[in-house]
């Protein structure tokens, strides 16, 4: 499976911020509880998946590339990351350690304390993506040719393996479910919190 967008400049703005802003309870409960299980789908898929990311990558955008297979980004203008604390608020521990597997410890504790967006170039000095592509459509080419590999891979090995690879982190997140939505709705009803979004949603106004 392929992961792309088909708007010019953005592969996915990362999650609605609106959403966060002012939140009520029941909705916030219901829109975090679809994310996680849309990422443990994602991030368990019995079958490979590659990201090509033709477009700014922030945030919530950054944690779906990353939990593909593979990610091959279109360059040299576009950005990725995982940019929360620039909103003043923070990554929770499964995109945390989703970006730990991807780059390693050292490098995900500076992205994320510093929240830096990475250009295509940096991004693939870090290992943050596994290729750079001048264009959206050699990059397309590029993520089949990757998924091709597979013709020649038992699925059912496959699975397995990324399934061991993958483990600790698809288990915290079943484990601490509950735990997790609820220290989004609480964090998120704090006036500091609250305060930091109106800033930042401010900002994005042209
Ligand atoms: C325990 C704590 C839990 C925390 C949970 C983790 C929470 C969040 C994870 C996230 O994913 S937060 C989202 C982070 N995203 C961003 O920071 C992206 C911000 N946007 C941009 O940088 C740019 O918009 C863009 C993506 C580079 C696109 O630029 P472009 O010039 O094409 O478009 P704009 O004119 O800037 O935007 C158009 C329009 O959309 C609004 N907007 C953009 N991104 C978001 C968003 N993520 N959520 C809500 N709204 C967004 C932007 O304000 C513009 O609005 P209008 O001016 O048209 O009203």
């Amino acid at each position: 499976m392929i992961l792309t967008s088909g708007l010019q400049k953005v592969f996915c703005a990362g999650l609605d911020i609106t959403e966060f802003y002012n939140p009520n309870p029941d909705r916030l409960s219901k829109f975090w509880t679809t994310l996680q299980d849309t990422w443990l789908s994602l991030y368990t898929t019995s079958f490979p998946t590659v990201s090509v990311i033709n477009g700014h990558s922030p945030a919530g955008g950054c944690l779906f590339a990353m939990s593909c297979d593979y990610r091959v980004m279109v360059g040299p203008n576009y950005t990725i990351g995982l940019n929360e604390t620039k909103l003043g608020i923070v990554a929770p521990k499964w995109f945390q350690d989703t970006m730990v597997a991807v780059i390693g410890q050292r490098k995900a504790e500076v992205s994320l304390t510093t929240g830096k967006m990475y250009t295509t170039d940096e991004a693939l000095q870090i290992g943050l993506i596994d290729e750079s592509l001048p264009d959206a459509n050699s990059a397309l080419k590029k993520g089949t040719q990757f998924l091709n590999n597979f013709q020649k891979i038992s699925p059912w090995a496959y699975k397995m393996t990324k399934d061991i690879s993958r483990q600790p982190t698809v288990q915290w997140l079943i484990d601490n479910k509950q735990k997790d939505l609820d220290f989004v709705i609480k964090y998120m009803q704090s006036p500091t919190v609250q305060k930091n979004l109106e800033l930042y949603l401010q900002s994005l106004k042209k």
